[in-house]
């Protein structure tokens, strides 16, 4: 159902719902990566690696806007994701350094 056909606000929110495992699913998969690159790096200062995420910012607010996707939204959800993963990482790093 695309959203100009709901007729109500159950029918948008079942719609937000099927979004939302989506997203949880992809966001699985991404963590796995995210997991891995921890395992990669050897001291938790190489966690947040600001330049990389510069790029993507960069990069997806270029696609966001492709998209039709408010740039304010997406750079708040990507920066927001991007801090809990380095904080995944950072406490994957202790924790294998504590090992
Ligand atoms: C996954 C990495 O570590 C951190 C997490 C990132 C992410 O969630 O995309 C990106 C850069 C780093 O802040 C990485 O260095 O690539």
């Amino acid at each position: 159902m695309q959203a100009d056909e709901c007729q109500n606000l159950a029918d948008v929110r079942y719609q937000i719902d099927l979004i939302n495992n989506s997203i949880l699913a992809l966001l699985a998969k991404r963590q796995k990566y995210v997991e891995r690159a921890a395992q990669l790096k050897k001291d938790i200062s190489e966690a947040p690696a600001p330049a990389r995420r510069a790029q993507i910012i960069e990069k997806i607010t270029q696609e966001a806007a492709q998209l039709g996707l408010d740039t304010n939204v997406a750079t708040a959800v990507f920066n927001s994701m991007i801090d809990a993963f380095i904080a995944l990482e950072q406490k994957n790093i202790l924790k294998h350094a504590n090992t």
